[in-house]
């Protein structure tokens, strides 16, 4: 159970402080449970700044999180989207190896921000100060302990443990049984440009996978708009190494990676089946891909580059005003300037998903690309985006971070 205090607005009791009030607090601080008082007040211990609210109303949002995995790469992500969000704190992390320590102890990068909670393990965390949780553990440990967790939780899953909605197909490519086909029903699927109404109601959401969010992003409105032909799609895609995680593996090791590529995952990779329901959901019918994944010598960043043959007598240009017309009021996804090539430094550290489509020398077919931030966008920046939604916030609250160029 954490004791300590969070760094934001998840330590105010509701009643306490707004703008206006906010002097020499530093002064007279008493811990009690996940509060801070001072001077009688309660405020937020936030390591420069103290929180500060535009009003009452404002304060009385104040959502409290459960991060599971906050020693993961995807945890860390979203602590670092916390840090600047006005009405999300962090109350509770959990840790496997790692539980016991300070999370300052586990990333030396989170030193200035002492007052986030000590990480304790899945089974000791304490959720009855909890509104809300992002969970971001190893895919086939998350079924059982959302299934554990009080109802009254939102929950944002990252793992795939929730994502499709076949539970046969489930233990086909992930080769074990579902733990929780109840929760499968209820869940929804997390891709907040194609089913942000969803989004809205549900109480858990399977956030997509990475390469899945960058390759059903551009593909959806092609095949809604019956623009390209569905039995025809290639698929070759090229991923940072934090897409594997934080865990030691001999495969990861910069000996391993660097000065060259690597496919893996040919023919059978896990994200096959996630695809191919979100572009099936899409055209009414069945469509099967060829997916090839790639890991590069590159921390973070993920590029999608497919191979599409068009409709009969569609053009270029009806791909590409079909894809800006579909996004021209998305915040997160661009589609670039004509000729302009998307590419991974373009949107790292960003929630964006940069795509344009080119015409390929062999006529009527077309290629499309696609990048995002694999931990951003494809994992932790749209955890936030669908949770701001399921909360009722904006949905670019805390996530309109510039791109991190070069
Ligand atoms: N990395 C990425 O780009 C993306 C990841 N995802 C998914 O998000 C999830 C998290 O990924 P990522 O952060 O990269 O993973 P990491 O391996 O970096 O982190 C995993 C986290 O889970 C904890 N953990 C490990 N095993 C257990 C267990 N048995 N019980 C409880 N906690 C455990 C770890 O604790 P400790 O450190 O103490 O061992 C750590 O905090 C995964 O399901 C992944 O597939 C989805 C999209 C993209
Ligand atoms: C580089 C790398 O290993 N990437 C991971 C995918 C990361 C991702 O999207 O995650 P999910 O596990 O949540 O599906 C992989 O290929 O399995």
């Amino acid at each position: 159970m954490s004791t300590t205090s969070t760094f934001s607005s998840a330590c105010f009791d509701r009643s306490c402080l707004w703008k206006g009030e906010v002097k020499s607090l530093r002064l007279n601080k008493q811990r009690s449970g996940n509060r801070v008082y001072v001077g009688g007040r309660c405020a937020a211990l936030s390591p420069k700044s103290f929180r500060v609210w535009n009003s009452k109303q404002e304060q009385d949002k104040e959502v409290r999180v459960a991060l599971l995995g906050a020693s993961g790469y995807t945890g860390a992500e979203i602590i670092r989207l916390l840090a600047n969000h006005p009405f999300f704190g962090i109350s509770v992390m959990t840790a496997d190896r790692n539980a016991g320590k300070s999370i300052e102890s586990v990333f030396p990068h989170f030193i200035s921000h002492k007052d986030l909670p000590v990480l304790v393990s899945t089974n000791d965390a304490d959720f009855s100060d909890v509104d809300a949780v992002f969970c971001c553990l190893p895919h086939g440990t998350t079924q059982e302990i959302i299934k554990g967790l009080p109802k009254r939780l939102k929950v944002v899953d990252l793992s795939a443990d929730f994502r499709l909605r076949n539970i046969t197909e489930y233990e086909q490519w992930y080769g074990q049984p579902h733990r929780a086909p109840d929760l499968q029903e209820e869940a929804v699927y997390g891709l907040t440009e194609v089913l942000r109404d969803e989004i809205k109601n549900a109480r858990l959401v399977a956030n997509p996978g990475c390469y899945p969010t960058s390759i059903q992003l551009p593909l959806i409105p092609l095949i809604k708009a019956n623009l390209i032909e569905s039995g025809n799609i290639i698929i070759d895609a090229k991923s940072g190494v934090s897409g594997a995680g934080r865990g030691a593996k001999v495969g990861n090791l910069y000996t391993e990676l660097t000065e060259g590529i690597m496919s893996y995952g040919l023919t059978n990779h896990r994200h096959v089946p996630e695809i191919e329901q979100g572009l099936s959901d899409a055209a009414h019918s069945k469509i099967t891909v060829s997916f090839t994944p790639h890991l590069m010598p590159m921390s973070r960043g993920m590029q999608s580059t497919i191979y599409v043959e068009m409709a009969p007598g569609t053009t270029i240009e009806d791909l590409y005003h079909q894809l800006k017309n579909s996004y021209e009021d998305e915040e997160f996804v661009k589609i670039l300037d004509k000729g302009v090539v998307p590419r991974t430094h373009a949107v790292r550290g960003s929630n964006y998903c940069y795509i344009n489509v080119f015409p390929d020398r062999i006529s009527g077919r077309a290629i499309i690309v696609s990048v995002i931030d694999n931990l951003m966008k494809g994992a932790s920046g749209q955890a936030l985006q669908n949770l701001n939604i399921m909360m009722g916030f904006p949905e670019n609250t805390g996530l309109t971070y510039l791109p991190l160029f070069p």
